[in-house]
């Protein structure tokens, strides 16, 4: 079966890297992208990206009704992911989503109408393999060491913070982590925000600069020691095997599903 996909934010550096990767595949077919721009153009007609006949829509709604497809693959911006994704469920079309910055809220209603319509969405914080590893091992870890700070960093083009991999490695540890308020009971910041965001006494700290691409590390105080769990991209190839991973495996499923970990055998 040939996958017929429609991706949004297609001049973005991650969409740029999807559509590559799906034009390189036997079992999948662009049929439609979505962008702020460009209305009624065809990807071809655009400088820089690839020379196929795929029709760009900048009105989500407009485009799931007149094209036919199977799947949306949100990679565009936190403002408008949520509205696209609800009008993809909405038509029927299964979702991976891959754009960060949705609220609990968001997601909480993405699930219902999934659930509602009995289709398939992912939406991944972190398509990296390794990410996920790094997610999973902190989530182990934190049985042990109740005292944890998350340092995300990513690049200074990144519109939020903390990143989508930083909110669900917490979510994660929260899960096996007994409640503990780290550092001194009488602490007070000096420079307001020095200490980070703090959930649950687990303190986040994101850093944004030119260079870097995105990295994580979750570090782990004990008793005269400590552990270092990082994980490192250095290219947004680094999410293309789990992009295509996800864009089979969503084909299957009739729910939504938060979390490469929550599908990876
Ligand atoms: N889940 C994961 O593994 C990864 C997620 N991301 C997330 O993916 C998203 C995209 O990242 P990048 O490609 O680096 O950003 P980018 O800024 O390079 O691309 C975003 C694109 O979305 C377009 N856009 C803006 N408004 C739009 C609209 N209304 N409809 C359609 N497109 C619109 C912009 O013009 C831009 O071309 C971000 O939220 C980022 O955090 C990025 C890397 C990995
Ligand atoms: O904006 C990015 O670049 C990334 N965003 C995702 C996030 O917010 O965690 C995934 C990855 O870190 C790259």
């Amino acid at each position: 079966m040939t996958l017929k996909i429609i991706v949004s934010g297609p001049r973005g550096r991650m969409g740029k890297e999807a559509i590559n990767m799906i034009l390189n595949e036997e079992n999948m077919e662009l049929v439609a992208c979505i962008d702020r721009i460009n209305n009624g153009k065809m990807l071809a007609d655009i400088d820089g990206m690839p020379d196929v006949h795929v029709p760009i829509f900048v009105d989500s709604k407009q485009c799931f009704e007149s094209i036919k497809a199977d799947i949306f693959l949100e990679l565009s911006i936190p403002d408008v992911a949520f509205t696209h994704t609800v009008n993809a469920l909405k038509n029927g079309l299964r979702a991976v989503v891959g754009t960060s910055g949705l609220t609990k809220e968001q997601i909480h209603d993405l699930k219902i109408l999934a659930f509602e319509k009995e289709l398939g969405c992912i939406i991944a914080p972190n398509f990296a393999i390794g990410a996920v590893l790094m997610m999973q091992f902190a989530q182990k870890a934190a049985r042990y060491f109740p005292d944890i700070e998350i340092i995300e960093k990513h690049h200074d083009k990144k519109l939020d913070a903390p990143s989508g991999t930083a909110i669900k490695t917490l979510d994660m540890i929260l899960e096996t982590r007994e409640d503990k308020e780290q550092g001194h009971p009488n602490e007070k910041e000096t420079l307001q925000g020095a200490r980070g965001a703090n959930q649950s006494g687990v303190h986040i700290h994101s850093v944004r600069l030119p260079g870097l691409i995105a990295h994580q590390e979750v570090i782990f105080g004990g008793l005269g020691q400590t552990l270092t769990i990082t994980h490192d991209s250095y290219n947004r190839q680094s999410f293309m095997t789990g992009v295509k991973f996800a864009l089979n495996k969503v084909n299957e499923l009739t729910e939504l599903v938060y979390g490469m970990e929550n599908i990876l055998d």
